[in-house]
């Protein structure tokens, strides 16, 4: 890809701006995108230019709040938020994180490292960026309300979807913060009793839980229309959480370069300037998009592994170049059989042992279709404004057809030869998964979650391809948070003991607490009508 303005060095001193993948919404800030959360015309925002680091060897011995900053930096402009006042958020942030190191790395065997990214206060990778966020939206809400008081203060309404880690890491994220209402939709019944457990039992006046009946796909929709209704937005500032919110993947970029340097270190046969394979446990595309931006800044990156579970849309993108929610020949489409054990739903989307995974459509895909859709523009050879015009509308296309029809695709082959370029993937079952989690306990002692273990699996895959190439697998959560499955897999192996050997204190006793959740239907009108009276309530209650 060429150096032009969207895609390559952001020239010293010109403050970011942002613009949206569908085309509408352009020459944003940072705060403005932060807490609008979706643009309007549906898009997600990006920013108008990845910056080029090409500083970045001289960050190898930073801490990670100090490598925070620097990446940080390269995105906020100094006039929206001073560098001070960015280093004061970005330390309070990775002050709650149990790690020393925040994000540890962890030799595994010959090439295979596992980046630990469940050091935070509720035990995911989604901490890393919502520790931040939380502290960012505070930043922006005390900024804005200098000086106001009572309805003139101005109140952020948060509405989220969670498949169980992004909504118990937004509530800690933003429990008790003045100015801010929490809406968290999680869909019933399929998330992990702990991850239910660490939502519900938080029982801060502003923290309200919906378990909504449907799939976590259904939940995403809901907050999506929400953030699309004029109603909603005549009244109430929403805000997202979701990776929708470009903070979440800002965030995450970090510990791409921090892990980089992690190994550098540990491993005495690599050396700063050499690639690097990063397989990432995929569903909602946000982590491996921040792997994205990392390679595009200059990080060596060979290649990006995405790693699916049996949800695998993703997976089938890389290796058809079609973007379909149902696969032609499925076993939906052959009347909807369980395969591996696995129960597949009749929206398509299959119950597995890596429940945050459950994903249908993953949001953050839309942000790598309009980079790949600018890339191909280019080839035109017209101007800068007329590729990211072109790119707008090849995405905003994509999606409709996503809509109506449920997919889309093939791409054009050179679009798919540049996401080959870059990324790989895989698929790895649940029989696989339960496999690969026996198999680090019996060989090293080590206890993956079923999503970390969805990583190793490919990650394994790709070595046997890549040859030297050492490998960075993402570990996504602590293995604690998903006890069914780690039991299903170690109940039988020796010296397996999951009180003892796996569950941190912090997690004791949290099932039994007092617990606070409404159930709602799966219908976004009703959570419309939630979340104004609620709202309203909180912004009564504050004015006396
Ligand atoms: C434990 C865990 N692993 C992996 C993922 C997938 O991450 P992403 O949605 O950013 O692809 C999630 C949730 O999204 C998760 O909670
Ligand atoms: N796995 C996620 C699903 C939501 O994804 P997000 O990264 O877009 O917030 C979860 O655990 O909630």
């Amino acid at each position: 890809m060429s150096n032009g303005s969207t895609n390559g060095t952001a020239s010293a001193g010109s403050p970011q701006r942002y613009l949206s993948t569908r085309g509408d919404d352009y020459d944003l800030s940072f705060e403005e995108v932060v807490l609008k959360g979706l643009a309007s015309d549906g898009g997600l925002y990006i920013p108008e230019q990845i910056p080029d680091a090409s500083q970045w060897q001289s960050w190898k011995d930073l801490s990670f709040p100090d490598l925070a900053l620097e990446v940080l930096s390269l995105y906020i402009s100094p006039t929206e938020i001073p560098r001070e006042d960015l280093k004061g958020i970005i330390d309070r942030s990775y002050s709650t994180f149990r790690a020393p190191e925040t994000t540890p790395l962890k030799h595994l065997h010959d090439n295979l490292y596992l980046l630990e990214l469940f050091h935070g206060p509720t035990f995911a990778f989604k901490d890393v960026a919502l520790q931040f966020l939380g502290n960012l939206f505070e930043y922006f809400l005390v900024r804005k309300n200098v000086g106001k008081t009572g309805r003139d203060r101005h109140h952020l309404s948060v509405v989220g979807a969670t498949s169980g880690d992004t909504g118990s890491a937004a509530i800690y994220g933003l429990r008790g913060k003045k100015d801010v209402s929490v809406f968290i939709l999680h869909p019933k019944g399929r998330v992990s009793p702990i991850q239910e457990a660490q939502m519900t039992t938080v029982l801060d006046a502003n923290v309200h839980n919906l378990a909504v009946t449907g799939t976590f796909d259904d939940c995403q929709d809901i907050v999506k229309a929400l953030f699309a209704d004029p109603d909603i937005n005549s009244t109430l500032n929403l805000g997202a959480v979701n990776s929708i919110n470009w903070a979440r993947i800002l965030a995450q970029i970090v510990y791409y370069f921090h892990s980089y340097f992690s190994m550098a270190k540990a491993n005495s046969d690599f050396k700063v300037g050499d690639k690097v394979r990063y397989v990432v446990p995929t569903g909602n595309f946000g982590d491996i998009l921040a792997g994205y931006f990392a390679h595009r800044m200059g990080l060596p990156v060979d290649k990006l592994v995405v790693a699916t579970n049996e949800n695998d849309i993703l997976d089938r993108f890389w290796k058809t170049g079609k973007y379909e929610k149902q696969p032609a020949h499925g076993p939906e489409a052959q009347g909807g059989l369980a395969v591996d054990g696995v129960k597949a739903h009749e929206d398509g989307v299959k119950e597995t042992l890596s429940p945050a995974m459950d994903i249908l459509v993953s949001s953050n895909f839309e942000r790598l279709l309009w980079f790949l859709a600018y890339e191909f523009a280019e080839s035109a050879k017209m101007d800068d404004e007329w590729n990211k015009r072109q790119a707008g509308q090849e995405v905003s296309a994509w999606l409709k057809q996503l809509k109506s029809s449920g997919g889309f695709g093939p791409v054009y082959k050179d679009v798919h030869e540049a996401a080959k370029r870059d990324f790989e993937s895989e698929r790895v079952s649940d029989s696989q998964t339960v496999e690969t989690i026996k198999a680090y306990f019996n060989k090293l002692g080590y206890v993956l979650d079923p999503h970390s273990a969805v990583g190793v699996a490919a990650s394994v895959r790709s070595m046997e391809r890549a040859g030297q190439v050492p490998h960075i697998s993402l570990s996504t959560a602590h293995p604690a948070k998903f006890a069914g499955a780690v039991d299903l897999a170690l109940k039988d192996e020796q010296g397996f003991n999951f009180e003892e050997n796996v569950l941190p204190p912090e997690l004791v006793g949290l099932e039994s607490k007092e617990k606070r959740v409404s159930d709602v239907d799966n219908d976004w009108k009703v959570v419309r009508e939630l979340v104004k009276k609620q709202v309203e309530e909180e912004l009564q209650g504050a004015a006396h």
